[in-house]
């Protein structure tokens, strides 16, 4: 973990935590722990363990009991649309409603995020029914930086991408998470590259029981 950081400049921070409280739904929980502005924790456990839904509770997709901070905001103190631009999750699945990959950018991307990961500017006219699923998750991922959230909630992220694009994946998170002190939880069934990325982790067992490991 000790070369993960590439140093980036500091742009506008926000420097909150985010507080899971006590968190339960469906059959599963409470759960309760807190990732560090700036901090990125992995989360692994078995196949069907409950680590989406516990990602989707957190953003208020499903119904659930307790609740989650960010800094001093509850999630139920503003609306879920509000919550969830500040809480950016990027699902597994990436969804797609409009026809052309730039229809689902609120904000342009910015172009030399898209170079990284393998774009030119003329993707945003690409039609997503010619996109393949590593494209899908690649421009996913850079469809929720562009809306700058101020947490990032990571579902398998790079579960679709060959080498090169896994590692430019995680360094653009690192740097996002760096320059703006965001809390960063990070699922993926990858143990190497939660040793390369992550702070500390945890471990969701069958039993509804999050364990916390170095
Ligand atoms: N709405 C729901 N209500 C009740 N159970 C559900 C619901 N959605 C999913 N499940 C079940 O909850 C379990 C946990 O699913 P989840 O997708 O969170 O697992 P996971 O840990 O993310 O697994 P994987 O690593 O395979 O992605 C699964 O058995 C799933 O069938």
């Amino acid at each position: 973990m000790a070369s993960r950081r590439p140093s980036s400049p500091r742009k506008e921070q926000w420097a909150a935590a985010l507080r899971v409280d006590e968190l339960s739904f469906h059959d599963r929980g409470p759960y309760s722990f807190t990732v560090e502005a700036g901090q990125c924790v992995g989360l692994h456990g078995a196949s069907g363990a409950g680590k989406t839904l516990l990602l989707r509770a957190m953003v208020d997709l499903d119904p659930h009991q307790g609740t989650v901070w960010l800094g001093d905001t509850r999630q139920e103190e503003i609306p879920a649309p509000r919550w969830r631009r500040r809480v950016g999750l990027l699902p597994a699945e990436s969804f797609w409603w409009y026809d052309l990959v730039g229809e689902h950018f609120s904000r342009p991307p910015a172009s030399e995020q898209l170079v990284r990961l393998g774009f030119g500017p003329e993707v945003l006219g690409w039609r997503i029914s010619r996109l393949s699923t590593g494209e899908k998750q690649r421009l996913a991922f850079l469809r929720l930086l562009a809306n700058r959230p101020e947490a990032l909630l990571l579902d398998e992220p790079t579960a679709s991408l060959d080498a090169a694009n896994i590692k430019r994946v995680e360094q653009l998170v690192l740097e996002y998470m760096q320059s703006r002190q965001v809390p960063v939880l990070w699922v993926s069934h990858d143990p190497e590259q939660l040793q390369r990325v992550a702070d500390w982790r945890l471990f969701m067992d069958g039993d509804s029981v999050l364990h916390r490991e170095a």
